[in-house]
């Protein structure tokens, strides 16, 4: 597995966004929602470099992928567990490849809630495979086409346990 961000790069990165997403939260009250799974090791060192005391958590979870494609059905196999009303959202994501899930994502938050202001963080972004036009708002990292797995990131559900992030050349490694 060839090494693409370290531990340590991902860890300073992260520092760096927790205080752009302070300055945008100030004093309000804010949602943090992961979008599970993927995101789910980027979240919990996300919201620990967050300074807000009127900050609450909550998780989403959508599936898409199969292998390294996208089967380009985006499924919201669980929702938050209360309807989200007059408070800032922080959608937080691993990663934003094609866009369709993200895309998924914010129209549902759109018409199943009624956040006050929807932003959204991701760890990776990789512009070039984009199939809708979508931005995230807090990008850790823009990155190459590559198929990226570990520190929360599968293929076919294996690797997410890894510290750091690499580039899966070969889809028989495993
Ligand atoms: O921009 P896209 O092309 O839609 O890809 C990005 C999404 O795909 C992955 O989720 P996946 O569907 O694999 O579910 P998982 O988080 O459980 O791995 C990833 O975690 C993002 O949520
Ligand atoms: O590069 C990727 N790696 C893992 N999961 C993903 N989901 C979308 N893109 C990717
Ligand atoms: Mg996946």
């Amino acid at each position: 597995m060839e090494v693409y961000l370290t531990e340590q790069d991902i860890r300073h990165r992260i520092e760096e966004l927790g205080r752009e997403i302070d300055a945008w939260i100030s004093d309000d009250e804010v949602l943090c929602v992961a979008n599970l799974k993927g995101s789910f090791m980027f979240f919990a060192d996300l919201i620990r470099r967050l300074k807000s005391s009127h900050l609450r958590v909550d998780f989403i979870a959508t599936e898409s992928y199969v292998g390294t494609q996208s089967s380009g059905q985006v499924r919201i196999i669980k929702d938050l567990q209360q309807v989200c009303r007059g408070q800032k959202l922080l959608v937080v994501e691993d990663i934003v490849d094609t866009g369709l899930t993200l895309s998924k994502v914010l129209e549902h938050f759109s018409t199943m809630h009624c956040p006050s202001e929807i932003k959204v963080a991701t760890l990776l972004d990789k512009p070039s495979r984009r199939k809708v036009n979508m931005q995230a708002d807090f990008v850790g990292f823009t990155i190459d086409d590559a198929f990226v797995v570990g520190y929360g990131l599968d293929y076919n559900e294996y690797y997410r346990n890894l510290p750091y992030i690499g580039i899966l050349r070969n889809t028989e490694e495993r």
